[in-house]
């Protein structure tokens, strides 16, 4: 059985294979609670990542994977004849608990052609691949790490949005791998976080994630990065992504296209650090993402307790779309794009 490896410096799992189960960190919980979830099925699994119990376009679709395994195997013990096709309604289910983040889908896609050609007990062929997707995602984290370093000058600051640490992938962070890389290698001075309204992924995560690395760094509100730009604070903006459409344009949690329009305006560059896995060549362009909008509870509340005037509606899209034109480096495991289009993108994914 493959044993999921980090580095010792990452002790932070919020997806993990345990015994013959699935556990995830529940995220909704920290910084202050480090709890715990066991998850024994799929639709458990989804529930869990519909109510973001694990985030993160790479975690999703890593627990997504290991969330089919457990499907597969109480499928296969009921009707071992034609488990396969009695898979479907599970997967459905899985698929639709978050509609923006591509790697549900592509990491479900993987399992399902995995599983089309299993004769037999499917749990161990399923788990085994399962795992090699962990692995696989922790590995191109750390190779991004590196090759976002090398970009960014030394002694300088570098603002990011929302979590895109271990919390959000199978380990040590997509554009939070990038800044850990760039401070082991004294590219960054200070690490600059939005705090990330309205489900504080900012504050509540990567601030937790950056103190428990002992990375010297400061909150900041959404709404004063560009009057950070302004002061010349941060030489790049650094985050991560949900789904990258085949010409470039870019799906981030919402705040990260005033983020690139904001970067653009005062000379600062803007890096998306992603996997080939976030990487959707069927997505031809922004427009035809899916932006999932989430209960407008999470604007008009803080910590359950409401704060908008009642009678209040809100407004909640999850995500906003950056296009293409504003992201002067796209780093992913198979290298550094820069000034990323359709044809770049292109030849990249079939190399
Ligand atoms: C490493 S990609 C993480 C990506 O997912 C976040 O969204 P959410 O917290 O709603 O799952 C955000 O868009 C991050 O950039």
């Amino acid at each position: 059985m493959l044993k999921i490896i980090m580095s010792q410096h990452d002790s932070i799992r919020a997806v993990e294979w345990k015994d013959n189960h699935l556990v995830l960190l529940d995220q909704r919980k920290l910084p202050h609670n480090e709890q715990f979830v066991a998850l024994y099925s799929a639709d458990d699994t989804a529930e869990a990542i519909r109510n973001m119990v694990v985030r993160g376009a790479p975690a999703i679709g890593i627990a997504a994977a290991y969330a089919v395994v457990m499907a597969a195997r109480k499928s296969y013990k009921q009707y071992p004849q034609d488990w396969r096709q009695r898979l479907t309604a599970e997967i459905e289910t899985l698929k639709n608990s978050r509609p923006t983040a591509i790697n549900l889908m592509w990491a479900l896609k993987r399992m399902c052609a995995a599983a089309d050609t299993i004769q037999g007990d499917p749990e161990y062929p399923l788990l085994a691949l399962a795992q090699q997707i962990h692995q696989d995602d922790i590995d191109a984290n750390y190779h991004m790490g590196e090759l976002g370093s090398a970009l960014i000058p030394p002694s300088h600051g570098v603002l990011t949005h929302c979590n895109t640490g271990s919390l959000a992938t199978g380990g040590y962070g997509t554009a939070l791998g990038v800044i850990r890389s760039a401070y082991s290698n004294g590219k960054i001075e200070h690490v600059y976080a939005d705090e990330t309204r309205p489900w504080w992924q900012g504050s509540r995560l990567t601030a937790w994630e950056l103190a428990k690395d002992k990375i010297p760094a400061h909150l900041l509100c959404d709404g004063a990065a560009a009057h950070l730009m302004k002061l010349g604070k941060v030489s790049w903006v650094i985050v991560g992504s949900d789904r990258i459409a085949a010409n470039g344009d870019v799906a981030n949690k919402i705040g990260t296209y005033s983020l690139a329009v904001n970067a653009r305006y005062h000379g600062v560059k803007f890096m998306v650090v992603a996997p080939t896995s976030t990487i959707d060549l069927a997505t031809l362009c922004g427009n035809d993402i899916p932006i999932e909008e989430r209960p407008q509870e999470e604007v008009l509340n803080v910590s359950n307790q409401r704060i908008a005037a009642h009678h209040t509606q809100a407004w909640n899209p999850a995500f906003d779309v950056t296009p293409a034109s504003l992201v002067d480096a796209l780093v992913t495991e198979k290298g550094v794009i820069e000034n990323p289009t359709a044809e770049k993108i292109a030849a990249l994914m079939a190399s």
